[in-house]
């Protein structure tokens, strides 16, 4: 790593309720007043894990058992660059305690939003309450072969779903997307419609705005209350998609794709270098499938979002 990289290890303790552990930082340090997941950096010659637990005794006064990695979160400082590397907790002994004067707080997962914290640590909120997965709907061949692809997803546990119907003949286009709407609704899928603001504003749907529309909004084309996403390739429209109040993007492709010939894949480092300069939950897209969530996670994924890898049938 680069001398300015600091790793930081980060503990999601729960208790038996599920509520997650979060320290406040104290008076004088950097970032106070902001709550964090409790954690600190690794130091020389010392293993991630080894690192947390040692944190979590000096900080907690308990001694863990460390699980499994949640996610990465590469975040670029104009000092440095931060390595956000947050485990869960398999098991703890002791009571938590604020051993250096901090404050503490057991907070229910969807409260979390409403505790002020570091920016590289909104992902890792997202990642712990929203899904992995997000479905892009391939172009429909025979209209009934897609619902029931689509319907097949939904009852596999997809739960973010982006209608992607380009080119189609209007009146085909809307009857196949009200049945997909009501399938979505149906199973409790969150459902974004590709590119058409009116229709969204008025059936009161989530949104994705493709890169060429999010570049020419320059206000939040639904109400708050409507979930936004935008494709995003390049710093300048993450940004732009932060500043609209986009609920997160869709960034890539990280590799090559059948639906995009000829278009060249980011890969997952250039991939880090622009999560490094957002806070916004990212999917990764492009030749991805659910077998890559790991590895997407560890790159500062929210997860992954695809066409033919979550689309029942279609060869990955
Ligand atoms: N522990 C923790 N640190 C975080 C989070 N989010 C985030 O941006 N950070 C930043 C804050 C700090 O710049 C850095 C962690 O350093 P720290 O000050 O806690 O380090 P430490 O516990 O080893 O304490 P110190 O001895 O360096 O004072 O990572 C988070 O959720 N947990
Ligand atoms: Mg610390």
């Amino acid at each position: 790593m680069p001398a300015a990289t600091v790793h930081v290890m980060a503990g999601v303790i729960t208790d038996k309720r599920g509520r997650v552990l979060l320290a406040r930082r104290g008076a004088g340090r950097e970032l106070a007043g902001l709550w964090e997941f409790p954690g600190g950096k690794v130091e020389a010659g010392e293993s991630p894990e080894a690192a947390l637990a040692r944190e979590l005794a000096e900080e907690l006064g308990i001694e863990v058992e460390v699980g499994a990695p949640v996610m990465v979160v590469p975040h670029r400082t104009p000092s440095r660059l931060l390595r956000l590397d947050v485990r869960r907790i398999h098991s703890w002994r002791g009571t938590p305690k604020g051993c250096e004067g901090q404050g503490l707080a057991w907070v229910q997962p969807e409260k979390l939003g409403r505790y002020d914290m570091p920016a590289p640590d909104l992902p890792v909120v997202a990642a712990l309450l929203q899904p992995d997965h997000c479905l892009v709907t391939p172009l429909p061949v025979d209209d009934v072969a897609w619902l029931a692809a689509l319907q097949a997803a939904l009852d596999g546990g997809v739960r973010r779903v982006q209608l992607r119907l380009p080119g189609l003949e209007p009146a085909r286009r809307d009857a196949l997307r009200a049945q997909a709407l009501a399938c979505c609704s149906a199973a409790g899928a969150q459902a974004f419609v590709n590119g058409d603001p009116a229709f969204a504003r008025e059936a009161g749907v989530g949104l994705h705005l493709p890169s060429a529309m999010l570049r020419m909004c320059r206000e939040r084309p639904v109400g708050a209350d409507q979930p936004l996403s935008a494709s995003c390739h390049d710093e300048a429209e993450l940004e732009h998609a932060q500043a609209l109040g986009c609920d997160f993007a869709i960034l890539g492709p990280v590799r090559p794709t059948a639906s995009h010939p000829g278009q060249p894949g980011i890969g997952w480092d250039r991939f880090e270098q622009l999560r490094a300069r957002s806070s916004l939950p990212l999917y990764a897209i492009g030749g991805l499938a659910p077998d890559d969530v790991a590895t997407a996670r560890g790159h500062g994924a929210q997860g992954i979002a695809a066409i033919r890898g979550l689309w029942p049938g279609a060869q990955a």
